[in-house]
């Protein structure tokens, strides 16, 4: 498994897809280097005149609602649309889904419009847009509760494939789950390295059609790389986030052979 997660990630950089992102104003220079950083290539384009177009030559779109409002969800939606008839994944985040109701609502009206290929949040998040109680403070899940059967519940009613973060990943999908425990608690203290993160899913899933296995490499690469962040940059924030930068670009084969604790249950094996 380890293996093929390494391929992948070389895979990705091989092939440096274009990632059309709609992503919030937080998060929007850190992703854009961060998936330079990994080899991919971003764009972020929210025009309306332009989003239909942008998604149709993506490798992936990323719809990221962190500061949502109403011209934004219409390019996301517009752009969804688009995406989807030309079979381009797509990739969203609920990000703060349940902290206010126009959040909660809008979430889930994503959901139910866009195919979506995969969905990434914190527990809070994928609970709220499935209508289960998971408190939630702002953008940062607070409550507490198992995870996998969580992922695997909004798997099943999402159709889709379900991604939830936090001290250990989990990726669930119809026929199985992927837990991964790399990483590092620093991430919680720099914005948007959730919101970077869904976006790497976004590239690993540009270059591989079995969208929960891309998932799950995603999550191990980010999950090693932050390691190697925290090796580099200490109990540091500031440095930490440009450490994660620096690591995107260098975590290799070696590094993830090495380090990856990826496993898989049921038919993910
Ligand atoms: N306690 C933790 N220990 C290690 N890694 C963590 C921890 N909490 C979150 N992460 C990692 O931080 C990244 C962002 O996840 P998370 O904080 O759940 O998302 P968000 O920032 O959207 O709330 C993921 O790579 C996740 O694995
Ligand atoms: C703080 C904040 N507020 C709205 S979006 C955003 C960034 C959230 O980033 P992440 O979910 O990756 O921590
Ligand atoms: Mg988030």
């Amino acid at each position: 498994m380890k293996e093929r997660v390494a391929s992948l990630l070389e895979k990705v950089r091989n092939e440096n897809p274009l990632i059309h992102n709609i992503t919030n104003v937080v998060v929007t220079n850190f992703t854009a280097n961060g998936l330079l950083a990994l080899g991919a290539s971003p764009v972020m384009a929210y025009a309306h005149e332009e989003v239909a177009d942008m998604a149709r030559i993506a490798g992936a779109l990323v719809l990221n609602m962190g500061t949502l409002n109403a011209v934004e969800v219409e390019a996301m939606l517009l752009a969804g649309k688009a995406a989807n008839e030309r079979g381009v994944p797509v990739i969203f985040d609920p990000v703060g889904a349940g902290a206010t109701p126009y959040r909660t609502e809008i979430a889930r009206a994503i959901a139910g419009t866009v195919k979506l290929s995969a969905i990434r949040g914190n527990a809070a998040e994928i609970a709220n847009v499935i209508g289960e109680a998971w408190a939630i403070k702002g953008v940062d899940s607070t409550g507490e509760g198992s995870v996998v059967e969580l992922a695997q519940k909004a798997a099943k009613r999402l159709q889709t494939v379900v991604v939830v973060t936090g001290k250990e990943d989990v990726v669930a999908d119809e026929q199985g789950v992927f837990i991964i425990a790399n990483g590092h608690p620093l991430l919680t203290k720099v914005t948007g390295t959730g919101c970077l993160l869904t976006s790497v899913i976004g590239a690993f899933a540009a270059v591989e059609t079995d969208v929960a296995f891309a998932a799950a490499a995603a999550l191990a690469c980010y999950g090693v790389a932050a390691e190697l962040a925290y090796e580099q940059a200490g109990d540091n924030p500031g440095s930490f986030q440009i450490a994660l930068l620096d690591a995107l670009a260098i975590v290799s084969r070696v590094h993830v052979e090495e380090r990856a604790l990826i496993e898989g249950m049921n038919s993910h094996v």
